[in-house]
C-alpha cells in the first residue's frame, strides 16, 4: 500500500496550474512502494509521476535527491527527470506535504532477477557512480555504522522475538565493525537502495532506475556490496554465483574496483545485510499492525548477514581474481 495521503481531483488541478503539463485527464493512487504516496497522473503533456513525500523523508533532502535525479537524467542516466514548475523549483506543496512531478519510464521490475539481469544492473550502477561524480550537492549516509547503532538500541532488547540469539550474535558484529569497517576507500554518491523493485527492464535491457530517496554519499563498492544482497541470493536463501560473477563483471565492464574495494567487498556486504536486517527488524517490532507503512522480512535478511560472515574473499561472490 503506498498511497498514505488522498488527494481530491480539484486540489490536483489546481497544484498543476503551478506546471506547464497542461490540463488533467486522469490520475491514479499507485499500489506498490513503501514510503512515500505515489500516483500516476494522465496530462495534456503525457504520462508522470507525482509524488508527495512522507514524514520518513526529511523535506530538506529533497533538494539533493531531486537534484540528483536531475542532475543523472540530464548526463543519460535512465532515471526520472523531475518536471520543473513554472516557477522554476522542483519541489511544490499539495495535501499539507511536499510534492513533485518526475517523468513516467516504461518497464516492470524483475521478480524473479535473471544473470544477464543482474550484468545489466552492475552496468548501470557503475554508470551512475561514474555521472554522479560531479554532483555538487552531498548527503551522509544516516544508515552507516553509527545509524546501525541507534536502530539496534531500538531493537535489541526484543531481537529474541524474532530470533534467538540474535542479540549476542548482532553485538559482535558491531565490536567487528568498531575496528574493520573501512575507513577511506574511493566514495561518491551511492544510490544505496537499488533493489530490484527500484530497477525496471524491458525483457532485459534496463530501461530504468527509480527511488532515489535513500541517496548519499559513501563508499562506491558499498553500493556493490548492497546489490550483490539484494539481486544474487535465490529466494531459498542460496547465494548464486553466477549471478553475483555477472553483476561484478558487469559492473567492472564500467569502473573497476580497485584491490582494496576487492578486499572490503566481504565486511561491506556482511554491513550492508546488517544494514537491511536492522531497519526491517526495527519496523517489525515497533509499527503497530495495521499502520500504514509496509514491514519485510528482517529473517530474509539475517540469512544473507550469516552467510556474509562465513565468506573470506570476495572471489566467493564470483569475482574473478586479479
Ligand atoms: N518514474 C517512474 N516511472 C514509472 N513508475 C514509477 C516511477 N517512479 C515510481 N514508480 C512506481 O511507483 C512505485 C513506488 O515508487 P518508489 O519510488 O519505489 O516509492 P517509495 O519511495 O514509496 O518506495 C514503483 O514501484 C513504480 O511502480
Ligand atoms: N529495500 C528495502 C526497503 C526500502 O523500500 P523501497 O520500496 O523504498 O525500495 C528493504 O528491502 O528492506
Amino acid at each position: 500500500m503506498a498511497v498514505y495521503t488522498d488527494i481530491t481531483e480539484t486540489e490536483l488541478s489546481v497544484f498543476l496550474t503551478g506546471y506547464d503539463l497542461g490540463e488533467l485527464r486522469s490520475y491514479r493512487g499507485i499500489a506498490e512502494g513503501s514510503e512515500n504516496s505515489n500516483f500516476v497522473l494522465h496530462t495534456g503533456k503525457g504520462e508522470f509521476i507525482l509524488t508527495l513525500y512522507e514524514k520518513r523523508v526529511e523535506e530538506a533532502d529533497l533538494p539533493f535527491f531531486l537534484g540528483l535525479m536531475q542532475h543523472l537524467a540530464l548526463k543519460g542516466i535512465t532515471c526520472p527527470l523531475p518536471v520543473a514548475r513554472s516557477d522554476g523549483s522542483l519541489i511544490g506543496r499539495l495535501a499539507g506535504r511536499p510534492a513533485a512531478i518526475i517523468t513516467f519510464l516504461e518497464g516492470i521490475w524483475p521478480r524473479r532477477p535473471t544473470a544477464p539481469q543482474c550484468r545489466e544492473v552492475g552496468k548501470a550502477l557503475a554508470g551512475m557512480h561514474l555521472a554522479s561524480a560531479d554532483f555538487t550537492l552531498s548527503r551522509p549516509n544516516a544508515l552507516s555504522v553509527e545509524g546501525w547503532r541507534k536502530l539496534w538500541a531500538g531493537a535489541r532488547e526484543r531481537s529474541g522475538e524474532v530470533d534467538t540469539g540474535l542479540k549476542e550474535e548482532i553485538d559482535r558484529d558491531f565490536e567487528l565493525f568498531a575496528h574493520a569497517w573501512p575507513a577511506d576507500l574511493p566514495s561518491g554518491v551511492i544510490h544505496a537502495d537499488l533493489f530490484p523493485d527500484n530497477v525496471f527492464f524491458l525483457g532485459d535491457k534496463l530501461s530504468g532506475l527509480i527511488d532515489f530517496y535513500f541517496a548519499c554519499n559513501d563508499f562506491y563498492a558499498y553500493d556493490v556490496a548492497t546489490c550483490l544482497n539484494a539481486w544474487c541470493f535465490e529466494k531459498d536463501g542460496a547465494f548464486n554465483i553466477t549471478k553475483g560473477a555477472a553483476l561484478l563483471s558487469g559492473y567492472e565492464s564500467v569502473r573497476p574496483l580497485s584491490g582494496r574495494e576487492k578486499d572490503a567487498l566481504p565486511v561491506l556486504a556482511r554491513g550492508s545485510a546488517l544494514r537491511f536486517t536492522l531497519t526491517r527488524l526495527y519496523d517489525w517490532l515497533t509499527i503497530p499492525d495495521g499502520a500504514l507503512v509496509q514491514k519485510r522480512d528482517p529473517m530474509e535478511f539475517v540469512r544473507r548477514w550469516r552467510f556474509h560472515r562465513q565468506v573470506v574473499s570476495a572471489t566467493e561472490y564470483g569475482l574473478i581474481p586479479a
